[in-house]
């Protein structure tokens, strides 16, 4: 997929609902920060050096050796596209937030099918990320490394004997390493013991985030779960950490869905059907209400309520009716107003069309 099929297309591996535990587990994230050694962190680099950085970038990527072992990746420059496609690489997970400011100076390398991506001139030189869908982190860190491995035969990375990688932030020194999973936990917050889990998730040395990273707020019932610490521990470690916490939440959740399936079972099905109802039949919804919808309808369907409606199309419908995709399916600018409207009338008819086929 060319970056101009990933700003058109809404859907991405991540997304499909194919890895394990993906009935709660929507997907798993392992990104790594490197620097290029002998040039200061993006924050103080000059616009030369900052293009300095993007051409090292382009040739390792170009190499003949990093091609036979990684496939083709495709640099853009952030400068090349509409702010709306800019927007689109946040709203589909490939880009952070952040690589949005000053993006004259900035560039994101992608894979093809979206699983593997360089963000550059970000907080750090490099952001090497892989996105999968389901809990797949072991096989995140497997294809990072190789990812890292082959840039790193034509890059010279700032690495201290003694400290590790050298990063812009001194929370990410050390291995560079931020693995993280993004759980859809509906149950534990009808319970009311969400606060309480994630409380004792933050004293593991876990950190909680919302949909889009670091500052952002949890919607739709999804939450970011990865390590805070980077440094003195192996990265398999750091890994091993995150999934054994994974599945005790796992089990918290599910232990929470079923109470709600045993004892407030009318509740349940109610709000399910009532999601289900509004989002086929609504003429005017606000993304918040939106969100909040999809997660009834997918604890739903993963619950055996509903019946004929794939799961991996809440996700989807969560990217698809975000503002920026809106504008790119119209190929108009729309005010608020429209854009709701138009949102209702896009989730009918991809519901609609997911009950025929
Ligand atoms: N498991 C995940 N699945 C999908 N997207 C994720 C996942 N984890 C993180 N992301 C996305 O990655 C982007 C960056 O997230 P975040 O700010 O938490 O991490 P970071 O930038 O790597 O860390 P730091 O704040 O340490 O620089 C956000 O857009 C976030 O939505």
């Amino acid at each position: 997929m060319s970056i101009r099929e990933t700003v058109n297309n809404p859907h991405s591996h991540w997304m499909d609902g194919t890895g394990p535990e993906s009935d709660i587990v929507i997907s798993s994230r392992v990104r790594v920060a490197r620097n290029l050694a002998h040039l200061p962190f993006p924050h103080l680099l000059t616009r030369e050096k900052a293009e300095d950085v993007i051409h090292a970038v382009q040739t390792a990527i170009e190499n003949r050796v990093f091609r036979e072992k990684m496939g083709r990746m495709e640099l853009t420059r952030m400068n090349e596209l509409t702010p709306v496609e800019r927007q689109i690489l946040v709203e589909k997970h490939l880009i952070s937030p952040d690589l949005l400011e000053n993006f004259e100076r900035k560039a994101v390398v992608l894979r093809d099918d979206e699983v593997l991506s360089v963000m550059v001139n970000e907080e750090d030189h490099l952001r090497l990320q892989c996105l999968l869908p389901g809990l797949q982190l072991n096989r995140a860190w497997e294809l990072i490394s190789r990812l890292d491995d082959a840039l790193e035969a034509t890059l010279d990375y700032a690495f201290d004997e003694k400290l590790g990688y050298l990063t812009a932030c001194p929370t990410n020194v050390g291995t560079g390493l931020r693995a993280s999973v993004m759980l859809h936990l509906p149950g534990l917050v009808m319970v009311n013991q969400i606060k309480g889990v994630l409380d004792t998730i933050t004293k593991l040395g876990l950190t909680v985030r919302g949909l889009y990273g670091e500052g952002t707020e949890a919607k739709g019932n999804l939450f970011q779960v990865s390590n805070q610490v980077t440094l003195g521990q192996a990265e398999e470690d750091i890994i091993a950490n995150l999934i054994s916490v994974t599945r005790q939440l796992l089990e918290q959740e599910r232990a929470a869905r079923q109470a709600l399936f045993r004892e407030r079972r009318e509740q349940l099905e109610d709000r399910v059907g009532r999601a289900y109802g509004l989002l086929k039949h609504a003429r005017v919804m606000t993304s918040e209400e939106a969100m909040s919808l999809f997660s009834d309808l997918r604890l739903g369907i993963n619950m055996g309520i509903i019946k004929n409606i794939p799961a991996p199309l809440t996700i989807e419908l969560m990217v698809l009716t975000r503002p920026a995709f809106l504008v790119k399916v119209t190929g108009k600018d729309l005010s608020p107003v429209e854009r709701d409207i138009y949102r209702a009338q896009l989730i009918r008819k991809k519901l609609s069309a997911a009950q025929q086929s």
